[in-house]
């Protein structure tokens, strides 16, 4: 499986100590639940494409270890992709790139992709009439506002329909995520190419200030060496002040999402 291959053959003991630690988490909920009653939350953005990843790694490890064939050609053959229910909030403001990326990877790696035009309140509540589900897999990271609070497994809040909420991902770094990405060399939203470092609409995002190169463009994500600003390029909500501010004297967030 070449995820599992690249991030075991990369030398960085920090990757590959986050990566085991994920995979677990993904591995725990797999053996905890029935598979038709997960869900992955998936945007397109690079903290749901590293998850991505990372499902397909943990299913595939999975599948190995309850078939005895762990490390052996046969389900390195078999299993290339985690066909788990996956759910996408779209909506009209989204970047057309991250839209176009999320169908695209949905298509590439077999995701069975259902597009949900709700809140996501209501979305959920909907999607667990429908058909019952007990977890959720989240790209959230510390760092991230909604991330107060959360564990690897949080129970959805209060007032929210019942399921677990699962962050495998949760105390990776902005260059962890970069790290992961570019040692897998999977493919990401383009627009990380062209400076946004965290995307949400395109009403409130725009390229990283902090990632100018200095004839008119922007230089990739991936270059941003304080983590800690990653969203310098997200405006902050109704009443607060703008994108820039909040990113640099979030100190809170920053420590956080620090190396
Ligand atoms: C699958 C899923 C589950 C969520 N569960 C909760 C929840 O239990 N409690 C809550 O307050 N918000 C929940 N949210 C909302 C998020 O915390 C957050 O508000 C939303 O992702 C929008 O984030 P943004 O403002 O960064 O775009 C959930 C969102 C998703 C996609
Ligand atoms: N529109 C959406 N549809 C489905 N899941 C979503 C949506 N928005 C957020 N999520 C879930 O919440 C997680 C955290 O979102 P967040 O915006 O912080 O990260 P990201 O979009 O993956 O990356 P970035 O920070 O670069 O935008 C996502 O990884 C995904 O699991």
């Amino acid at each position: 499986m070449e995820i599992e291959r690249a991030v075991r053959g990369s030398g960085d003991a920090r990757l590959r100590a986050k990566y085991d630690a994920a995979v677990h988490t993904i591995r725990r909920a797999l053996a905890l639940y029935p598979f038709e009653e997960l869900a992955f939350s998936f945007n397109g953005g690079k903290d749901s494409t590293v998850l991505l990843h990372l499902l397909r790694a943990g299913y595939y490890l999975h599948k190995a270890a309850s078939s005895g064939h762990v490390g052996t050609t046969v389900v390195h053959h078999a299993v290339q992709n985690c066909p788990m229910r996956t759910i996408y909030f779209e909506d009209p403001n989204t970047f057309p790139e991250i839209d176009s990326f999320t169908y695209e990877t949905a298509a590439t790696y077999g995701l069975p992709l259902e597009t949900i035009r709700t809140d996501y309140k209501s979305g959920i509540e909907a999607l667990l009439k429908e058909n019952p589900t007990k977890a959720i897999f989240l790209g959230t990271r510390n760092g991230d506002p909604n991330a107060v609070g959360q564990q690897q497994f949080s129970p959805s809040s209060p007032d929210w329909p019942p399921f677990m909420r699962v962050n495998p991902i949760l105390d990776w770094s902005y260059s962890d995520v970069w790290s992961f990405l570019l040692t897998c060399k999977v493919r990401y939203c383009s627009l990380y190419d062209q400076g946004y470092t965290s995307i949400g609409s395109i009403h409130n995002t725009v390229p990283n200030e902090l990632l100018r190169d200095g004839s008119g463009g922007y230089k990739p994500a991936y270059t941003l060496s304080d983590g800690g600003l990653e969203r310098v390029g997200r405006a902050k909500k109704a009443g607060k002040k703008n994108a820039s501010v909040n990113g640099r004297n979030n100190n809170e967030a920053r420590q956080r999402s620090r190396l």
